[in-house]
């Protein structure tokens, strides 16, 4: 894959290029620098609306006195209301003492705001405690102000900049004007409800680099996902092809009354591009030996399946709807055990599979990626979901690393790490996902994508994207983000995948 264009910094990460950019630049040059671009983006998008700012203790109010004042030079009216703070640091203390004072209101923020752009510069990634009762106060105000646009200066306050996780009352961003580079914690977990829109100024540091801590305990730096990043998925194909070139791929699930997980795997595997697709039944006696409705589609009997040894299996996707009884602990067993020199999708039911019998989980020659959603995960870990979601980045990477696996930990911003802990958040999908069946669908389209021959990274990261791109295409058309099913993520995964130029970043 690509160098992408749009890395995610942890806070440890972002921190050290803070550092080096001091150095490397004049003082007390960043600070106007972020005010500037606020003010720049206000008055692009808002002239004509007065601004109501709310400024914090440290450099992230320092930042809303700057634009204050700006916005005020520009003739907007502005009112600004601030902490109380003891000792500002150096730069906040700077703007606060270039503060226009007629613009200072006393008291908590107060006044019909309909219209008006509010600011939340309370908080950045210097918040952690709790919020007091002022700050919360003061944010349930600004949440509460209907028909005003509300912007947040480089995180929304309340929130994790590092995992997403938001504290009761955190800022409801329309916009967050995120600064230096943007934060994985504004795209996983609650980021994307609390940050809106994510406008990324680097403050003229593009070229400053720091030496990144490397300790296990930091998240360091990864990507966003997004379309740029996927230029694999698109090559077109040669006219000198046939059906063997574009790979075979086995789906082993359906136990008793799960037949459509496996059929929506193996129907999504196929219209992803694979050129041959078994479906192999765990079901003791399946009630189907056709998709009538996918005829296309190969079914047998698990065993069947199993022992052919001259099917030409290039791909296995193990566990949609595979159930967790005695009889599928065998069938997954067997399935690994087959497919040790083969890449192998390792999905749902299986990964609960793995997680209680980890004897049977055999050594690996091929490269496989699991795909678990966070009880999955949790599960595979040994904690519980709420300890997954705590930080979704870290405990993407140790899967990762327990499993030497390619991980797809999914969820709102779902996180991709490598075996080596390189991660990304994927910067496509939306809440329509939130359906049975569309992981039994993502699990079918990044093994389509490995039976035609892309590697891991560009497969796994692809296919994430590809899947949420789908959810957001259908939903601009109306169909979702209520009620999208399944098997509608299929026909507009191919579509976008057969449209190149489709306008979904
Ligand atoms: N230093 C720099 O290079 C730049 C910093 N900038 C801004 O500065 C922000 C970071 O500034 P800071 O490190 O000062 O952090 P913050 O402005 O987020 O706040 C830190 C201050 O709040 C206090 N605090 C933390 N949690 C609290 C809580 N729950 N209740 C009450 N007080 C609490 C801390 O003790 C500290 O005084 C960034 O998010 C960004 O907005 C920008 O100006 C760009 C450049
Ligand atoms: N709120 C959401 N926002 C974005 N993606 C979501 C959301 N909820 C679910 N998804 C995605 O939908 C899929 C659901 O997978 P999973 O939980 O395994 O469902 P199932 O087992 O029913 O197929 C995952 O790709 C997940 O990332
Ligand atoms: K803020």
């Amino acid at each position: 894959m690509a160098a992408t264009s749009h890395p995610l910094f942890g806070s440890t990460a972002l921190r050290a290029l803070e550092h080096a950019a001091q150095s490397a630049l004049p003082p007390h040059t960043l600070m106007p620098r972020a005010a500037q671009a606020a003010c720049l983006l206000i008055l692009q998008r808002w002239r004509g609306r007065p601004v109501t700012i709310l400024c914090g203790p440290g450099n992230n109010g320092g930042d809303g006195l700057v634009l204050a004042r700006l916005l005020n030079q520009a003739s907007v009216p502005v009112r600004i209301w601030a902490l109380n703070v003891d000792k500002r640091p150096a730069d906040a203390e700077r703007a606060w003492r270039d503060l226009p004072r007629g613009l200072l209101q006393s008291g908590d923020p107060k006044g019909d705001a309909k219209g008006a752009v509010i600011v939340d510069a309370l908080f950045g990634i210097g918040l952690h405690r709790d919020l007091d009762a002022d700050t919360r106060r003061w944010l349930a105000w600004a949440n509460e102000q209907e028909g005003a646009v509300r912007v947040a200066l480089d995180i929304p306050t309340g929130l994790d900049a590092d995992t997403g996780e938001a504290r009761e009352g955190t800022f409801m961003a329309d916009v967050t004007l995120t600064f230096l580079r943007d934060k994985p914690g504004l795209h996983t977990r609650s980021g994307q409800d609390h940050a809106g829109e994510v406008v990324v100024d680097m403050l003229g540091t593009d070229a400053v680099t720091a030496a990144l801590p490397s300790d296990d305990q930091s998240i360091g730096t990864g990507n966003l996902i997004r379309r740029a990043d996927c230029k694999t998925l698109f090559v077109s194909r040669k006219h000198d092809t046939h059906k063997g070139s574009f790979g075979t791929l086995a789906v082993l699930g359906g136990g008793h009354g799960m037949t459509g997980a496996a059929l929506l795997a193996s129907r999504a595997a196929l219209h992803l591009g694979a050129g041959k697709v078994f479906v192999g039944l765990a079901e003791a006696n399946p009630a189907l030996s056709c998709d009538l409705l996918q005829p296309e589609l190969m079914l047998r009997p698990a065993a069947s399946l199993l022992g052919k040894k001259d099917a030409g299996i290039g791909v296995w996707v193990v566990g949609c709807g595979l159930g967790t009884d005695q009889g599928a602990a065998d069938w997954l067993a067997a399935t690994l055990h087959a497919a040790r020199e083969t890449p192998t999708v390792v999905d749902a039911d299986a990964l609960i599979l793995m997680a209680a019998n980890p004897k049977r989980v055999p050594a690996r020659k091929a490269a496989w990626v699991l795909t678990p959603h966070p009880r999955e995960a949790a599960q595979l870990l040994g904690c519980d979901t709420a300890a997954i979601q705590a930080n979704r980045v870290a405990q993407a990477r140790r899967l990762a690393a327990k499993y030497s696996a390619w991980v797809v930990l999914k969820g709102a911003g779902t996180v991709v790490s490598s075996p080596d802990g390189r991660w990304s958040v994927n910067g496509s999908g939306n809440a329509g996902l939130a359906t049975a069946g569309t992981g039994d669908v993502l699990a079918g389209m990044i093994g389509a994508l490995l039976a035609q021959g892309l590697d891991m990274d560009d497969a796994v990261r692809g296919g994430v994207w590809l899947h949420g791109a789908a959810a957001q295409d259908l939903s601009a058309r109306g169909i979702g983000p209520i009620g999208l099913t399944a098997g509608e993520v299929i026909a507009a995964a191919r579509d976008l995948r057969n449209r190149p130029e489709n306008g979904v970043t």
